[in-house]
């Protein structure tokens, strides 16, 4: 019989994985995923009491699953967790936020929130799970979740797109810097997806109705999407793939 190649596994067992922002939104389905295919998952938020729910349903599910309280924004403190906790061999950062506003309306203060989080806050993530990997010796897949904001501009986004943007940028480098350790850095940018994060674009009816028109696909998106594009880039399945934006955007940036 002829030996046929033998298909990547998507499964984790025996990987411990760190997802941040995640008592909602795209966080929490993230840690669902990668428990539901073996790993044992971290999942961090600020504070623990609005994680107790999701853990408790875990364990329900018999997922292995733990909860860190965790302010991304805090870098010493993020330090301190990863370097207590870890190595982990999959980070999903998915802790996020925006301030909408037009740019020359924007406030320093604005800037400064989301900058400390969504890149500031995901660099030094970053980096502080990939020492504890490089100490180690081991490989390991690192997750941003960015945006399809950060390929093409929006009206009063100015510093959302910028901070994201600039997330492609590092993971990028890193994916460069990192290679030859097998450390892989990817991002995926979602489209519109109904979180917590999205509540006031989904209230407007025209606005939604304007997305729906951008999304070659024709409708917005839901947290189940981009599960599965992170289980993907954390798996074996994507063991060459580094360095790279996976877009779920239902073709938005396509044209
Ligand atoms: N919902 C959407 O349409 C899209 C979301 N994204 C990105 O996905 C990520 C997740 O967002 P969603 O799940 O949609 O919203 P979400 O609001 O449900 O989740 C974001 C989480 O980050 C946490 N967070 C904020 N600041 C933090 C900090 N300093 N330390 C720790 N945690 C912090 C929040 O508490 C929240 O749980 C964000 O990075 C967002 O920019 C990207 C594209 C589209
Ligand atoms: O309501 C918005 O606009 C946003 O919050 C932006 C989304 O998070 C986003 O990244 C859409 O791509």
């Amino acid at each position: 019989m002829m030996p046929l190649p033998k298909t990547p596994s998507f499964r984790l067992e025996g990987r411990r994985a760190l997802v941040t922002g995640a008592s909602s939104g795209i966080g929490q389905g993230c840690a669902v995923a990668l428990a539901e295919a073996g790993a044992h998952v971290v999942l961090a938020a600020r504070g623990l009491q609005r994680l107790d729910q999701t853990i408790q349903s875990m364990h329900e599910q018999g997922y292995s699953c733990e909860a860190l309280a965790l302010d991304i924004a805090d870098v010493a403190a993020v330090q301190k967790a990863v370097s207590q906790q870890g190595p982990f061999d999959i980070l999903v950062n998915s802790a996020g936020l925006a301030r909408h506003a037009a740019a020359l309306d924007t406030q320093l203060e604005d800037f400064d929130t989301v900058m400390n989080v969504n890149l500031r806050g995901a660099y030094f993530l970053t980096q502080a799970v990939a020492k504890g990997l490089i100490e180690a010796g081991k490989p390991g897949s690192l997750i941003n979740i960015s945006s399809q904001m950060a390929h093409v501009g929006g009206v009063d986004r100015s510093v959302y797109c910028a901070s994201k943007f600039a997330v492609e940028g590092f993971t990028k480098a890193m994916a460069i810097e990192w290679g030859r350790a097998g450390i892989r850095v990817n991002t995926v940018c979602p489209t519109f997806i109904r979180t917590p994060l999205t509540e006031q674009t989904f209230d407007q009816p025209e606005r939604v109705r304007w997305i729906e028109e951008k999304i070659k696909m024709g409708r917005t998106g839901v947290v189940e999407d981009i599960m599965g594009s992170v289980l993907y880039l954390a798996s074996d399945a994507a063991a060459l793939v580094t360095g790279t934006a996976l877009m779920v955007d239902g073709g938005w940036t396509a044209d």
